[in-house]
């Protein structure tokens, strides 16, 4: 495995990893399941006090407006775990940090491109080695204690992780609403994720502007049919509405919670069981509105020679994805699921914040719109 890959996996474990930069190298620990024993090791080993980096996103909940995408906030010796915790991720922060912000340095934004990868909370807890500590932890990296990664790889594969997909394997599965279905599974080039495409009918008959849907995956919904969201039937809708139209293709994406995971998606939820909104309470935890690209979407619909499209979708950000790839977006369909007691404010949230165009579904008349070509 690349040590990129297996760093993300070190952190998810809850274990640190050393970030090697040009000037100085890091120590990193995800925010995630950090105890005070951590914050004295952390300490101990680097001999320098640490810090803990956080997104805008997170900021911004805090009532602190930064330009970068994150910063830095000084711990004090008494800090303990759980107020370092409360301050990346509480909804309610009993005493706010110390000192202002200060800019992130490239190790710890890389930290940060780590646990946005690994699907973990987007907070760190790091700390630059010492001088007077270097011949140490070179020893843990020696004994493979340790794990010792490049910044400039971590922000070379942030660049490209997503830029290579791989077609692995297909398979027809013929489904209850498309019978001529085929499973095309494609994997990202590091392995850590796989989406696929369902490909419905022969492309040879589909109409030129190729009826596409692009689902962002949904466990709770897709699969046992969730009341807190409409994903599971507009996943079913759209594969009948595809069969319908002779054929196309729906892109089963790995982007659940819109690109945080299914972890965050929960203490997400969680956070709007106390009262917050679907955008709120993801800033809480530190992400913004939406974490998805589309880059993944472009890439396969390239390998299958896909460039113009009628797409279904509610969601104005996925119009815009599609066209600045390169797609062309001729029409525009929408796709809806059931209004219920407990899908009412979370679609009422996408329509009012993320543009979703939802009119229809909460009670006002709307139109399927077509694009003139021009997306
Ligand atoms: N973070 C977060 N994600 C959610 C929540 N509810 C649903 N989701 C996720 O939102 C995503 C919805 O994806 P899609 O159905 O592809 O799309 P959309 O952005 O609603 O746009 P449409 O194409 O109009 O359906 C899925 O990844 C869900 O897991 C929530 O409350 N918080
Ligand atoms: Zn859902």
């Amino acid at each position: 495995m690349r040590q990129i890959e297996r760093s993300i996996f070190d952190l998810r474990r809850g274990v640190p990893v050393l970030v090697r930069g040009r000037d100085r190298d890091t120590l990193v620990a995800p925010l995630e399941g950090l105890t005070d024993e951590t914050l004295t090791r952390l300490r101990a080993t680097t001999g320098n006090p640490p810090a803990l980096v956080v997104t805008r996103h997170r900021l911004e909940r805090m009532g602190i407006e930064i330009a970068a995408d994150a910063a830095r906030l000084s711990l004090a010796d008494g800090d303990s775990a759980q107020t370092v915790v409360a301050w990346a991720c509480a909804r309610h922060v009993e005493h706010s940090p110390h000192q202002r912000p200060t800019d992130v340095d490239r190790e710890s934004h890389a930290a940060l491109a780590l646990m946005r990868r690994g699907l973990l909370i987007p907070a760190a807890v790091t700390a630059t080695i010492d001088a007077s500590r270097r011949e140490a932890v070179q020893k843990l990296i020696d004994d493979q204690t340790l794990l010792a990664i490049d910044v400039d790889r971590i922000e070379a594969y942030e660049s490209s992780a997503t830029h290579f997909l791989r077609r692995i394997s297909a398979a027809d599965v013929p489904l209850a609403d498309a019978e001529k279905s085929r499973f095309v599974l494609f994997r990202e080039a590091d392995g850590v994720r796989e989406h696929i495409a369902i490909v419905i009918g022969e492309p040879e008959s589909w109409r030129t502007a190729v009826p596409v849907r692009l689902h962002s995956a949904c466990l709770t919904g897709d699969l046992f049919g969730s009341l807190r969201c409409d994903c599971g039937e507009q996943l079913r809708s759209s594969v009948a509405a595809i069969a319908e139209r002779g054929g196309g293709v729906l892109l089963y994406l790995a982007q659940e919670g819109r690109g945080i995971g299914l972890a965050n998606k929960l203490r997400a939820y969680s956070l709007q069981d106390d009262g917050l909104d679907t955008v709120d309470a993801d800033q809480v935890l530190g992400f913004g509105d939406d974490e998805r690209d589309y880059n993944v979407a472009l890439e396969m619909l390239a390998q299958l020679e896909i460039r113009r499209i009628e797409l279904l979708t509610n969601n104005p950000a996925k119009i815009a994805a599609m066209s600045g790839g390169g797609i062309a977006v001729v029409q525009r369909s929408g796709v809806y699921g059931r209004l219920t007691a407990q899908n009412e404010r979370y679609l009422t949230a996408k329509a009012a914040r993320s543009g979703h165009w939802l009119d229809n579904v909460l009670g006002k008349p709307s139109a399927d719109v077509a694009m003139n070509g021009k997306g």
